[in-house]
């Protein structure tokens, strides 16, 4: 998979990339160059300009200064097809999936007439990465595919319409291990049998290593490594390119023992007769297919009155019949859908921040000192903002993710559920908001995590709660197979 096997003329070239928003200078010179074949970690922390760099390589925005120069393989002299892969899908829900990808060969109305051809394309390109997916699923919506699924299809329409790049955004936020693999393994295949350049754009150190031959980092807007083999940097070479401390918070693990009884602790009862006694200040992971952990949650932040799980305990007998109730009885949540659930986009970074506040006080107005409140919380989460009243759109995919946490710092709460809290967050901030966690639990709140990131449950959880494939609780990760193969095993997504 080296670049020297293919020409050595990049299929894209980035050079000295200018580009400001209003006072912000995000990208100061920034060099970018891909090659066929490769797989180029395009690495930076929060706000470094990842995104931005690649909105300019795609024509999404325009750059200030610069040069981008794209060289196909193919002889009809076009530029190189790019196709993005979001976290977030870009499909059509209601149309089938051959609907789908055949949308990208529409010329003109989708045709009725031209409905077998754009099948026979779809299936063709579905076939090419996975043959028994493709009987599966050409014919179904959109909507009810798997996300990896999606993702599949995403690649396949890029396949399909002759894409020779191909830029990934964070796309193993939210697989679970066992899809982040199968996602990997295309990839690689991608890359050695047909040439294709990616880019693959993560936090997530163990997967970048796993996946890429070749680095790029970006820091505050310039390019502190252009693109280096992987095999020439290590680990804290790359946290420090980022400009970021290289320090490993000590783990400190107990488990949930115990009876009920303690003040503070909680009872959980679900299906298959599982009952959880959680003490306060344990730090629950919950792992396994979504279907299981997201159920659980639901129940736990009010967003489902009928459930087969109970919670009771300390004055508490849930479910709660609203989300609102929910924060009343000193539950904090952190969903993972940033956008549709989080973020209130049309509001200012304050009313983000001091929101959970304000339904705990039942209060729609302002109060005085709650702008000290928001700078001291936004200072202590780093997060990289203008200004508190600038809107959360402004702000980098993972700063808008500290906000969300920033919402719960320092309030005294009984119990934090939280959905992928730290994706999409730099390495550094990782740190920062795993130490914020602990310090709302050792504050006496119960934490309740669901991560797709094993290694990140197994570092600091004190008990980690597993569900099978199909969502059926499977009990306990055993001591002694408290480890990524005992993870795997449990939840039945064993690569
Ligand atoms: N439309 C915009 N208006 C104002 N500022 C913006 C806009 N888009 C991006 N920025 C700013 O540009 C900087 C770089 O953002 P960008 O999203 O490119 O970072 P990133 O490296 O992708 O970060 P992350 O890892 O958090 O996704 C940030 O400080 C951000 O606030």
């Amino acid at each position: 998979m080296t670049a020297e096997r293919f020409e050595v003329s990049p299929l894209l070239e980035a050079t000295h990339i200018e580009k400001s928003y209003g006072a912000t200078h995000v990208l100061k010179g920034t060099n970018f160059r891909l090659r066929r074949g490769e797989i180029h970690a395009l690495l930076g922390g929060n706000g470094a300009g990842k995104s931005t760099l690649i909105r300019i390589v795609t024509g999404l925005a325009a750059a200030d200064a610069g040069r981008i120069q794209l060289r196909s393989v193919r002889e009809d002299g076009k530029p190189p097809v790019i196709a993005v892969v979001h976290q977030e899908l870009a499909l059509l829900p209601e149309l089938t999936v051959a609907e789908n990808i055949g949308i990208a060969h529409a010329t003109s109305a989708f045709s009725l007439a031209r409905r077998g051809h754009t099948r026979s394309i779809a299936a063709e390109a579905l076939r090419l990465i996975d043959p028994a997916l493709a009987e599966r699923i050409l014919d179904i919506p959109a909507r009810t595919l798997s996300l990896h699924e999606g993702q599949v299809v995403e690649i396949a329409r890029a396949l399909s319409i002759g894409a020779e790049i191909l830029l990934l955004d964070e796309p193993t936020a939210n697989l679970t291990a066992g899809e982040t693999e199968k996602l990997f393994s295309l990839l690689r295949r991608l890359a050695r049998e047909k040439a294709i350049g990616i880019v693959f754009v993560s936090h997530r150190m163990k997967e970048i290593r796993a996946l890429c031959d070749t680095c790029s980092i970006l820091r505050d807007g310039r390019t502190v490594v252009d693109a280096a083999p992987m095999t020439e940097l290590a680990d804290a070479d790359i946290v420090a390119h980022m400009g970021q401390p290289a320090h490993r918070a000590a783990v400190s693990r107990k488990r949930v023992t115990g009876s009920g009884d303690q003040k503070g602790a909680l009872r959980l009862d679900g299906p298959a007769a599982t009952r959880l006694d959680i003490q306060p200040g344990t730090i629950l992971g919950l792992a396994g297919a979504p279907s299981g952990p997201s159920a659980l949650i639901a129940m736990l932040v009010g967003a489902r009155t009928s459930s087969p799980w109970r919670l009771s305990g300390d004055g508490i007998a849930a479910p709660f019949r609203s989300p609102r109730e929910a924060i009343r009885a000193g539950v904090g949540f952190v969903p993972g859908d940033r956008a549709g659930k989080g973020v209130l986009s049309k509001l200012p970074i304050l009313d983000n921040v001091v929101a959970a506040r304000r339904v705990r006080d039942g209060r729609g107005f302002v109060r005085r000192g709650e702008r000290d409140e928001c700078s001291s919380l936004v200072a202590a989460l780093q997060l990289k903002a203008g200004s508190i009243w600038d809107l959360p759109g402004s702000l980098s995919g993972g700063n808008q993710q500290k906000l969300l946490v920033a919402r719960w710092l320092d309030l005294p709460l009984r119990m934090v559920v939280l959905e992928e809290p730290t994706r999409g967050v730099d390495i550094g901030t990782k740190r920062d908001i795993y130490a914020l966690i602990r310090r709302m639990a050792e504050a006496g709140a119960i934490i309740v995590w669901w991560s797709t990131e094993n290694v990140e449950l197994l570092e600091l959880c004190d008990a980690i709660f597993a569900f099978d494939t199909d969502g059926t609780p499977k009990g306990f990760l055993a001591g002694e197979r408290f480890d990524e193969d005992g993870l795997a095993e449990l939840t039945g997504m064993a690569a």
